[in-house]
């Protein structure tokens, strides 16, 4: 029997207009700031997509663009005076940045209390003791659409295929609070394939094209693709085989209109609990 396809456009709409009504009952609009360094043509679009969603949810939200020429030293200053502006409180600087700017010494020059991405030291850690503030928005995504499919992580043998500070090491730690039994495979793994058939429950995030064949998958199971491939026709693939693994999986997300739209509804909720936890 064919897979039941899980809708992430569906349940994105619903959680954006969820945040929007509960940002309207606030008596200020929740700031949001996006800094976009150079001109990487999928990040203008993620770019402009969030700042479309935020401002459909009634925040105040400015995208600040950096030529690719910008120094890390530039970088730097504009998140200082972010986060020192009250009416910010979310800071997000889009990734990847362009080469000679230190991602990790951006991502901790930003608050952690205005990182909605959850990607500083200080959020990750919170996670990974299993106390929670501002999680990264693609696993939370997951997290929300296992929900909305009635697919409960307790108990089950989850894989996630990919180790990345985006999505892999974060997802695991969200499936090991929600009592699953985690296994993390990446590109060292012996036998992935083996590994991906035990899965009752199988995260892809390896940023491979259509690496996840069919005959990884355990019948019944919950495939999860968040992959996002460009191909040489222009299209998009995810990580999954998608229609080898929806004739043997139990359910499955599909690329496009998957886990990418809960990634900028989950940056919504984010800046909506950091604006809470700020005023
Ligand atoms: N600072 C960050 N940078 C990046 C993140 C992130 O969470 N924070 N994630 C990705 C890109 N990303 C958001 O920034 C993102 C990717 C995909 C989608 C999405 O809606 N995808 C659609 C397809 C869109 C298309 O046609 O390209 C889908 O899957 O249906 C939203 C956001 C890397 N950088």
């Amino acid at each position: 029997m064919a897979a039941r396809v899980i809708d992430g456009k569906a349940v994105a709409a619903a959680l954006r207009a969820e945040v929007a009504a509960r940002a309207a009952t606030l008596p200020y609009a929740p700031g949001l700031a996006v800094v976009l360094v150079g001109e990487d043509p999928a990040s203008q679009v993620y770019v402009r997509n969030k700042e479309r969603a935020a401002k459909a949810a009634g925040f105040a939200s400015e995208t600040i663009r950096l030529p690719a020429s910008a120094s890390q030293a530039e970088l730097l200053a504009l998140i200082a005076r972010l986060n020192r502006d009250p009416a910010v409180d979310g800071i997000l600087v889009q990734l990847p940045l362009p080469a000679g700017i230190d991602p990790q010494a951006v991502i901790r020059a930003i608050d952690p209390a205005k990182d909605v991405d959850g990607f500083h030291p200080d959020n990750v850690a919170a996670l990974a003791l299993g106390t929670p503030f501002l999680v990264p928005c693609t696993p939370r995504g997951v997290m929300k659409l296992l929900a909305a499919a009635g697919i409960a992580p307790r108990g089950a043998r989850a894989l996630v295929l990919g180790r990345s500070n985006i999505v892999g090491r974060p997802m695991a730690a969200l499936l090991l609070a929600a009592d699953a039994t985690v296994t993390i495979a990446h590109s060292r793994t012996r036998d992935l394939a083996a590994e991906c058939r035990r899965a009752e429950i199988l995260i892809a995030a390896v940023g491979r094209a259509e690496m996840v064949k069919g005959d990884w998958v355990s019948p019944g199971a919950t495939v999860i693709d968040v992959g996002i491939n460009r191909t040489a026709a222009g299209g998009l693939v995810g990580d999954v085989a998608y229609a080898e693994a929806a004739a043997v999986a139990g359910a499955i997300t599909p690329v496009p209109g998957g886990v990418g739209p809960m990634t900028i509804a989950c940056l919504l909720e984010n800046t909506l609990i950091a604006a809470a936890a700020r005023r």
